[in-house]
């Protein structure tokens, strides 16, 4: 009686974790909700084995990483079918959480550092997602288009932008044009100065936790490059 009250009550405690995600997002399946509520033992097992994520971040892992990805689905909900290039996916973010929002969208996570790509497939492995490709390289070096592109924390707009030239799709499936959604913070006035068609949205504006007080997505339509 006592190790089924504990494994209520452990359950409880995962489920309660990841509320914050169902609070802005009430219509997940179940099987979304049971992906989110694996993650943080996922990551916290993998990282015992490869450091790849602070313990800091493993605790605050469903505000500072996942709910903070899914911060693009509230900007841009992706069409089954979309193709999806996550740069500098360290150890998943914000690939994975969208993935989970989105199964029907193909997702290519890319990173240079092969032990993080070593924990997204295992975290892909164990939650049994069968949308995301993990990739180890470059993304100089890869040789794909994509509808957009996703990113967090790797590199300035300028930099960014000459690393995807021609990574881009011609043909645009959703109402927005196909380009670079990217996760930043504070004041970009500067770094975005020369890219006049940036469209930027504030995230607090849709999560009310101080965290997300000067956090934005980027947005930045690119033009087909044969
Ligand atoms: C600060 S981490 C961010 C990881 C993740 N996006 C996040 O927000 O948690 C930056 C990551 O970008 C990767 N990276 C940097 N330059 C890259 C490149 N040219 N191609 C692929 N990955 C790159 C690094 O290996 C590193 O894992």
């Amino acid at each position: 009686m006592i190790m089924e009250m504990l494994t209520f009550a452990k359950t409880l405690i995962k489920y309660m974790k990841a509320d914050i995600i169902f609070k802005y997002f009430p219509d997940l399946t179940e099987e979304q909700k049971q992906h989110f509520i694996q993650l943080e033992a996922l990551y916290a097992d993998w990282n015992q084995k490869i450091n790849v994520v602070s313990r800091k971040d493993i605790d605050e892992i469903y505000l500072r990483h996942v709910l903070h990805s899914t911060g693009i689905a509230k900007f841009q909900q992706f069409l089954p079918g979309t193709t999806v290039l996550d740069v500098g996916t360290g150890g998943g973010f914000p690939g994975i959480p969208l993935a989970i929002l989105f199964p029907e969208t193909q997702f290519t996570l890319v990173d240079a550092i092969g032990k993080k790509i070593k924990v997204v497939q295992h975290v892909v492995d164990g939650l049994g997602l069968t949308n995301v490709t993990a990739k180890h390289m470059r993304v100089e070096d890869l040789d794909a288009k994509f509808d957009f592109i996703v990113s967090r924390a790797v590199a300035a707009m300028p930099t960014f932008v000459r690393w995807i030239k021609g990574r881009i799709k011609k043909e645009s499936l959703h109402e927005r044009r196909n380009g670079i959604l990217y996760l930043k913070g504070g004041d970009l006035s500067e770094e975005l100065k020369d890219y006049k068609t940036t469209e930027i949205y504030n995230l607090s504006d849709h999560f009310s936790e101080d965290f997300f007080e000067t956090k934005k997505v980027v947005y930045l339509p690119l033009k087909y490059k044969g």
